[in-house]
């Protein structure tokens, strides 16, 4: 696979590539502020120990433009992980996750069905969220690498209940959020080794996957 001119070069081995993508026909035409970007961004600046540098990309609900950009986001510019928000939804317009799966490598099922898990405790109407995850590999040999793309709903706040989850009054972890699965399939997929605060999202890594503290 010939490596593109757009490729990110990483200031530090560990640092993680992590492409952010709103999907909303009203952000990104202006009749709205995006809060997904900035919801996203707030969210993992307040969980990541590891270093990151962000790709950002606002859309519309447009099913070839989302694997458009899926796909310039992972085989162009190398993302690890892809997070995107919004259109997943029943209404006409919400093609997210077909979009999603149509740059698919792999599915990853646990993801959505995780989501949809957490969300119904906080609205009953998150059975209506159809989010996606899947793998999409860059090339034919795992030295090409691969992304993570997880689907998140698009309501600003439904951003940090599905990553980080539900919480009791005094901060006891109820449902895990969706992250704590992210930092090990990214480290299977042999990407940078990612790193959280515990206190926001404590990541599962089997004991033979952690690495020993330099
Ligand atoms: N990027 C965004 N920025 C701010 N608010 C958003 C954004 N996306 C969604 N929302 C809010 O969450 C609600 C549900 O999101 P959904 O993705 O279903 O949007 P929608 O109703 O299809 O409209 P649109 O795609 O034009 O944002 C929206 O009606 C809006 O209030
Ligand atoms: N955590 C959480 N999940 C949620 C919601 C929410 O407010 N919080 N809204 C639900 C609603 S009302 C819809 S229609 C679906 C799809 O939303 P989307 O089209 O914005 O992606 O997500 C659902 N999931």
């Amino acid at each position: 696979m010939t490596t593109s001119a757009k490729r990110l070069v990483r200031n530090h081995p560990d640092e993680l590539l992590c492409g952010l993508v709103s999907i909303s026909d009203r952000a990104s035409s202006g009749v709205y502020a995006d809060e997904g970007i900035p919801s996203l961004k707030a969210w993992l600046d307040g969980a990541l120990r590891t270093p990151v540098r962000y790709v950002e990309r606002l859309i519309a609900d447009d099913a070839p433009a989302i694997s458009a950009t899926l796909t310039e986001l992972c085989d162009e510019l190398g993302c690890d992980l892809i997070l995107t928000t919004g259109g997943t939804g029943p209404a006409r317009r919400d093609v997210t996750p077909e979009a999603t799966l149509a740059v698919a490598s792999k599915e990853m099922p646990g993801f959505g069905e995780q989501m949809r898990q957490i969300s119904l405790r906080f609205v009953p109407t998150a059975i209506l969220s159809r989010q996606v995850a899947v793998i999409r590999e860059r090339g034919t040999s795992a030295a090409d690498g691969a992304a993570l793309i997880i689907n998140l709903p698009g309501q600003p706040k439904a951003i940090r209940e599905t990553l980080e989850g539900l919480r009791e009054a005094d901060g006891k972890l109820v449902v895990p959020g969706i992250f704590a699965a992210v930092p090990y399939c990214i480290q299977l997929l042999e990407g940078p080794y990612v790193e959280t605060d515990e206190t926001v999202c404590k990541a599962f890594r089997p004991k033979t996957a952690i690495r020993p503290a330099s």
